[in-house]
């Protein structure tokens, strides 16, 4: 649920951006009221022509000249404006630019929990649309807001100055434009919040749908895509008329009580300037000014709107801005000048944030040493927690309970930086940039001069010989905007990211799924060399890769229930033969297997 914040308070948020671009601010807006001083200053020239340049035995020059006197000073309203945009435009600019980059910056830092809370279209929305909104508000809406007032303060002013009791009609329209401005404003900001919510929703389903669309073309449901789409699209549409209605209404209001006022005082004024009361010249300039005013009044709906919309805009960028990220390093985090990679498990827990309350912990109560350099390989039934535990070790969530150690430090007490420096991972399902082959396996190393032995020798571990025959070798661009790579493929790509770190910890998330059995056999034998000095966590899927670990963790419901080597583990677990049966991927006589092993082992003692 949104906080709620006045309209003030909303805009004020917005004072530290605008702080250093306020003397072009400002400049802009005297250029604004310049223009709005040209356009008050014209009723005064028709009112000397009109009263004196045009009475009987004036020279036909003066009305030339006033004709002049005119003329320049529309070419002027002309250059104010001009001005005007050219003061702010570069600054509002500006200010949108590093907004977008501090929303980009905390994005990055805001914890994987707060990413699985928020739809994507959503987070896109406020980048760009909420944010263009709010520059053009900055730009002019801010400005002429500004300027109105005080061309409408002075308008008014000079109507009273010409004629009090005509202006005093005029300004009776004014009581019910302000009542109903506020019954606007709140109507307004709540349709302009749904509306910007609608169109982020809308953006999360595009997104969805094309990162989705073989799925939805293979199973056939682009229909129903396309009807939930529609629906989605009906109801935006729905709140956008809603708003359009709401301002138009304002707008009805705004234009139809001022033009009233002004047939009122019309007749009044011809009235007044019969009976000599005012004169012809002073009836001409003072309707002019009342036109000029009335026009600023109209066009008091289109700036309101254009407030609240930035008002709303300005509430959802700081609801993301304001969110705190969660996982962050200590004032004075601790590093590993020579880390071994022990990787110690101690009483761990941990909830998902959006568990319910009753739901029991996803880890609950983990207690499991890595030794430094041993290959550990986790395996249980599907959705026991293996992932969830992994995800712990470079702290893409927190323990919410118990603590996980590097060489008996808590990885707490590390910076960020450093515990990536000495964790690397890679998941089952990978991800991949916009970016070079190169610029992806090379993603977690820093930057040093023997960048292509390591891009070589990561891409041979994981077998990705492939990309020497791409269009343009390692330089090819993959990804999104790239050329397209099959699973297996990616899955390599995402295995030699993982060892090019050159890690103490490595953790992978069955990195192998998408490999042929040839492949994944060379992957694992390459595997086994380099990972002989690291510390490995690994989920296993398939008994091949069991194959690569010192010792298997059997998980059970959040707990590790064994640890031991696959034969011992074999010998003694019934879960844990059960769970390697379901690994296979073709049945196999489990009986026999211990049988060969039982009759290994004698063979070895005899
Ligand atoms: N982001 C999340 N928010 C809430 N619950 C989650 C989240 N991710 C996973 N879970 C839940 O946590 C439990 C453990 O999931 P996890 O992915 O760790 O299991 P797993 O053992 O790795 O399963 P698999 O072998 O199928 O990959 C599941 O019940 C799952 O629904």
């Amino acid at each position: 649920m949104p906080t709620q914040t006045t309209l003030w308070e909303s805009l004020r948020r917005l004072y530290p951006h605008l702080k250093p671009i306020i003397p072009r601010l400002v400049l802009g807006l005297f250029a604004a009221l310049g223009a709005s001083v040209m356009v008050l200053a014209i009723p005064q020239v028709f009112r000397v022509l009109v009263n004196d340049a045009l009475a009987e035995g004036q020279a036909s020059s003066t009305v030339w000249i006033a004709s002049g006197i005119v003329l320049v000073l529309g070419v002027l309203e002309a250059v104010f404006v001009a001005l005007r945009r050219f003061f702010v435009i570069n600054p509002a600019t500006t200010v949108e630019t590093n907004l977008r980059t501090s929303f980009y910056r905390h994005l990055q830092n805001l914890a994987v929990a707060f990413h699985d809370r928020w739809g994507s279209g959503q987070l896109l929305s406020r980048a760009m649309s909420d944010l263009n909104l709010m520059r053009r508000w900055m730009a002019f809406g801010a400005i002429m807001l500004v300027v109105d007032a005080i061309t409408l303060t002075a308008g008014v002013a000079i109507m009273f100055f010409m004629s009090w009791p005509l202006a005093l009609i005029f300004l009776t329209a004014a009581v019910p434009v302000m009542i109903y401005g506020f019954r606007f404003r709140t109507s307004y900001s709540r349709v302009s919040r749904k509306s910007q919510d609608q169109a982020g929703d809308l953006a999360t389903t595009v997104e969805e749908s094309v990162h989705g669309i073989r799925v939805l073309k293979a199973f056939g449901r682009s229909r129903e895509a396309l009807d939930a789409f529609s629906d989605q699209a009906e109801e935006l549409r729905e709140t956008e008329i809603h708003k359009a209605k709401s301002l138009a209404t304002f707008s009805l209001i705004v234009t139809l009580l001022p033009e009233l006022a002004l047939g009122a005082s019309l007749v009044t004024g011809i009235l007044l300037a019969v009976n000599g009361d005012v004169t012809i010249g002073g009836l001409v300039a003072f309707f002019a000014t009342a036109g000029v005013v009335a026009g600023r009044v109209e066009f008091i709906g289109p700036l309101l709107a254009m407030t609240f919309t930035a008002k709303t805009a300005i509430d959802r960028h700081y609801e993301v801005m304001e969110s705190e990220n969660t996982i962050t390093g200590p004032p004075d985090p601790r590093t590993l000048t020579d880390p071994h990679g022990e990787v110690t498990f101690d009483d761990v827990s941990f909830r998902y944030p959006d568990a319910k309350d009753t739901s029991t912990s996803v880890i609950d109560g983990v207690n499991l040493t890595l030794r430094a350099g041993e290959t550990m390989a986790l395996v249980g039934v599907t959705g026991c927690g293996k992932s969830t535990l992994l995800q712990l070790v470079p702290r893409l969530y927190d323990v919410t309970g118990g603590a996980i150690r590097i060489d008996g430090i808590d990885l707490r007490e590390f910076s960020l930086e450093e515990l990536r420096r000495h964790v690397a991972v890679a998941f089952e399902d990978t991800t991949l940039f916009s970016n070079s082959v190169r610029e992806n396996v090379l993603m977690g190393v820093d930057a040093q001069d023997d960048d292509d032995a390591i891009l070589t020798e990561a891409l041979d571990v994981a077998q990705a010989h492939f990309v020497y025959s791409l269009p343009e070798g390692v330089d090819t661009l993959i990804g999104e905007e790239g050329l397209s790579l099959s699973g297996g493929q990616r899955q390599r790509l995402a295995l030699a990211r993982a060892i090019a770190a050159k890690p103490r910890v490595l953790v992978l998330d069955d990195p192998l799924s998408a490999l042929d059995v040839r492949t994944e056999e060379l992957v694992e034998e390459r595997l086994r060399e380099v990972l002989a000095d690291t510390t490995t966590l690994i989920v296993a899927h398939r008994p091949s890769t069991v194959a690569l670990a010192d010792r298997v963790a059997l998980m059970e419901n959040g707990r590790i229930s064994e640890v031991g080597t696959h034969t011992e583990l074999l010998v003694r677990s019934d879960h844990y033969r059960y769970v390697i049966a379901s690994l296979t991927e073709e049945p196999v006589d489990l009986d026999s297997e211990l049988e060969e092993l039982e009759h290994n082992d004698q063979e070895a003692r005899a």
